[in-house]
């Protein structure tokens, strides 16, 4: 079970969780596995909430993400290993400079042990119907989503064990979203080996995917590939640290090649 909580992290309960939960909030008097709604009001609902968050602020592994964050941005830095970063990405990607160049911030990340990432979609959710959230840069407008057109992920150091990025869905002939989110694969801390394919950290590997589709049309950036769901696995042994750095792009060529929009 995957629930949002108001500050806005996910957290990934299993049956155990919640039966532990029952118990501590004797919630579950009968004991026959389900909460009635009489059973429910014996606990207000800022009590409860209250509950939630102290207990998984005590079992952070339970957090759809346990990693550090921080961001390095180039045009206030001058440094040699960003300057290649970005000629690599250039040369690997062969898309036009002014969209690599376009929003270079890098993201790092450190996972300790037990540190994880469960699976996501970098590029937000895109229903593919008309009325999805359209695409843009930055996140200026409220009714836009921002659109990370590619993935360029390397790590920095070996891990000594654990840390596989997983995507637990490529290459899946069929996807279905309602059973990916009622099922167990997106929980990578506890099901990383269920994934389809996972890729073992190494210094200096770099990975790299397309978060959308080229649409057939305007030959230009389409909706996002569901099929790109991952994360990292939990570091069992040593300390894994990545870069991200993530091409966005909208479905508008003409403003995308402009260097100012
Ligand atoms: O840690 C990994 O292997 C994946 C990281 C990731 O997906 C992200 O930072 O968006
Ligand atoms: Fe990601």
């Amino acid at each position: 079970m995957r629930i949002t909580l108001e500050d806005g992290y996910d957290v990934y309960f299993d049956d155990d969780d919640l039966r532990q939960m029952y118990e501590e909030l004797k919630l579950d008097q009968n004991k026959d596995d389900y909460i009635t709604v009489n059973e429910m009001r014996t606990v207000t609902p800022a009590a409860f909430s209250e509950f939630v968050d102290k207990w998984t602020d005590a079992r952070p592994h339970l957090k759809s993400r346990l990693s550090e964050q921080a961001w390095i941005f180039p045009d206030t830095v001058n440094d040699e290993v960003v300057d290649n970063l970005k000629e690599r990405m250039l040369t690997v990607l062969q898309l036009p400079r002014p969209l690599i160049d376009k929003y270079d911030a890098i993201q790092v990340v450190k996972y300790g042990i037990g540190g994880h990432y469960n699976a996501h979609i970098d590029s937000g959710v895109d229903t593919g119907e008309d009325n999805s959230l359209t695409c843009c840069h930055l996140k200026l407008a409220r009714n836009c989503r921002i659109c990370r057109y590619v993935t360029f992920m390397v790590y920095l150091n070996d891990v000594e064990k654990g840390g596989e990025t997983a995507f637990p869905v490529a290459n899946n002939s069929t996807y279905d979203v309602e059973a990916l989110r009622h099922g167990k694969k997106l929980n990578l801390n506890k099901y990383c080996n269920k994934s389809n394919l996972m890729i073992k950290p190494k210094k200096g590997k770099a990975v790299i995917w397309y978060n959308h589709f080229i649409n057939e049309q305007t030959g230009w950036f389409g909706h996002t590939d569901q099929l790109t769901w991952h994360g990292g696995c939990p570091v069992v042994k040593g300390t894994k640290w990545i870069l991200n750095r993530w091409i966005n792009a909208t479905p508008d060529r003409k403003l995308d090649l402009k260097p100012e929009y």
